[in-house]
């Protein structure tokens, strides 16, 4: 079992995973595996289910796994993928239900947000503004040459410090084990979304961790907690 850090008595910040947290992408990302093979004539339909497996092990992992024997050079190919993914318009229901919704009220609630993500940084950016969802985030860090990939600790510190986190009342909110060594590193707790990608294992590894069924159960969770020890009046007498 992974050590977790305590769940603060009130929370003000909440740092996101990308993938299988707060968009379904696996969707797309086959979508654009069909498009590449079928560029080559090669009728193979991608698998999501693969997709979601390989979440977070890296891009030239994932296609080779998806792509098969089609696979022949994944540098190559995860280069053609990305170039082909940063000009395909994102479904505008790729976010898991409720995300929108519940971003905006979380934002009106005054906590403050940020992603970290092992997604390359542009297509981070890209696709929380197609969705138009990049203005609910004071940070939105994806992967970047020379910036080490999550589990480590960067993405996630360097989104806290930009979103100006009280990092003693954030929650990191994922759906892997690659997120719950990030929360770990960063010394953040960690909670899980059900619909994620590795939630069963990461469950597993975490199972104290909140499992929130949907976004209603994480805003019932972060905007009811009562304020902690360090939010109480000191001075009433
Ligand atoms: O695209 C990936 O490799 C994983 O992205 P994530 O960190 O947002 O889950």
């Amino acid at each position: 079992m992974a050590s977790a850090a305590p769940i603060p008595a009130e929370i003000t910040g909440l740092l996101f995973d990308l993938d299988g947290t707060l968009v379904n992408s696996s969707r797309l990302t086959c979508a654009i595996i069909d498009a590449m093979l079928a560029d080559r004539g090669i009728a193979v339909v991608a698998d999501p289910a693969v997709v979601r497996a390989m979440d977070g092990i890296g891009g030239e992992a994932m296609l080779a796994a998806v792509m098969g024997p089609h696979c022949t050079d994944p540098a190559a190919e995860i280069a053609a993928f990305r170039a082909r993914h940063a000009v395909v318009a994102t479904p505008p229901d790729l976010a898991f239900p409720g995300v929108a919704e519940g971003l905006a009220r979380l934002q009106a609630a005054g906590v403050v947000m940020g992603i970290c993500s092992n997604k390359p940084q542009p297509l981070c950016d890209k696709i929380l503004q197609d969705l138009g969802l990049a203005g609910r985030f004071r940070a939105i860090i994806g992967a970047s040459a020379g910036r080490p990939r999550k589990p480590a600790a960067h993405t996630a510190l360097l989104a806290l410090q930009a979103m100006g986190a009280d990092v003693q009342r954030t929650l990191y909110v994922g759906d892997t084990m690659v997120d719950v060594g990030t929360a770990a590193a960063a010394g953040l707790p960690i909670a899980l979304m059900a619909w994620g990608y590795g939630v069963d294992a990461a469950r597993a590894g975490v199972p104290q961790a909140p499992l929130f069924a949907d976004m209603q159960a994480l805003l019932d969770f972060v905007l009811s907690r009562p304020a902690g020890p360090l939010h109480q009046d000191t001075d009433s007498c």
